[in-house]
């Protein structure tokens, strides 16, 4: 149930990043339920772009290839942090683009640098809008650091590694749990490695180490550095 706080926070921008399974989805739409803020999920984004290349017969490996098609993307984000949503091309993905075969492309594919400025700019309209609107919580590898640098709050969340494999094969109902840590440590690899905004902690945000703290208590964390601001 949603409890928007009493203060009006137009104009504000949360910026919260980190690697696979630190926490990042399940707190944004935590912090922006309490707050009453909107919610930009911008790896669904990555990985829309991702599902949309692969089913079109794109060699994800090929970043020419990759980039030779970008004009003819249509990516759509639904910003309810109760309900969010996300379309490529027209069509719901939201079940589809959390697939293995999405998984094991999307650093690839999010590593082209047409992909990110293609993103990039619809990513910043989107918090254009929301923000003007009473304010979003936005999601992501570079959000601080290249989406949203002025954002009011950033956060860079963390968690172990075996951490992070066991919450992500829990939620995913996989059994394997050293493959699963050996996906997202790959994708570490590339998403930490890449020429074009790679995951790095921000100027001035905030590290949280979830891998000892609730969902609660991060939530909890993070709306108190908000509450600092604004
Ligand atoms: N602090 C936490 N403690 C335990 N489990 C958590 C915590 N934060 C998130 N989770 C769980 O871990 C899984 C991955 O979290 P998610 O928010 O999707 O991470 P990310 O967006 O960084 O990949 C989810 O099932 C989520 O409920
Ligand atoms: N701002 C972003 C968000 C995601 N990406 C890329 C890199 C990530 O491995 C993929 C998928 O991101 P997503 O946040 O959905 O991944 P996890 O749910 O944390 O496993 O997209 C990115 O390059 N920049």
């Amino acid at each position: 149930m949603s409890t928007p706080s009493a203060r009006t926070r137009t104009g504000l921008v949360v910026a919260i990043d980190g690697p696979s399974g630190s926490g990042k989805s399940s707190t944004s739409r935590g912090v922006a339920d309490r707050l009453g803020l909107r919610y930009l999920d911008t790896g669904a984004m990555f990985r829309a772009v991702t599902w949309w290349m692969l089913r079109a017969g794109v060699d994800v490996q090929d970043a020419a290839a990759v980039a030779a098609r970008v004009p003819e993307l249509e990516v759509k984000s639904g910003t309810d942090p109760l309900a969010p949503t996300i379309e490529v091309g027209g069509t719901d993905v939201a079940v589809e683009i959390r697939s293995d075969e999405v998984n094991a492309a999307v650093s690839p594919v999010s590593a082209v640098p047409e992909v990110r400025a293609w993103l990039l700019e619809l990513q910043r309209a989107v918090i254009a809008e929301e923000a003007a609107l009473g304010g979003i919580v936005v999601e992501g590898r570079d959000i601080g650091s290249v989406v949203a640098p002025d954002a009011q709050v950033k956060v860079y969340l963390t968690a172990d590694p075996a951490a992070r494999a066991l919450r992500r094969a829990a939620e995913e109902g996989g059994t394997d749990v050293a493959a699963t840590e050996q996906s997202l440590l790959a994708r570490d690899k590339i998403d930490s490695g890449r020429a074009t905004a790679p995951l790095v902690r921000a100027d001035g945000a905030a590290h949280l180490d979830t891998t000892h703290h609730t969902l609660d208590e991060v939530i909890d964390q993070v709306v108190a550095l908000v509450d600092r601001v604004a």
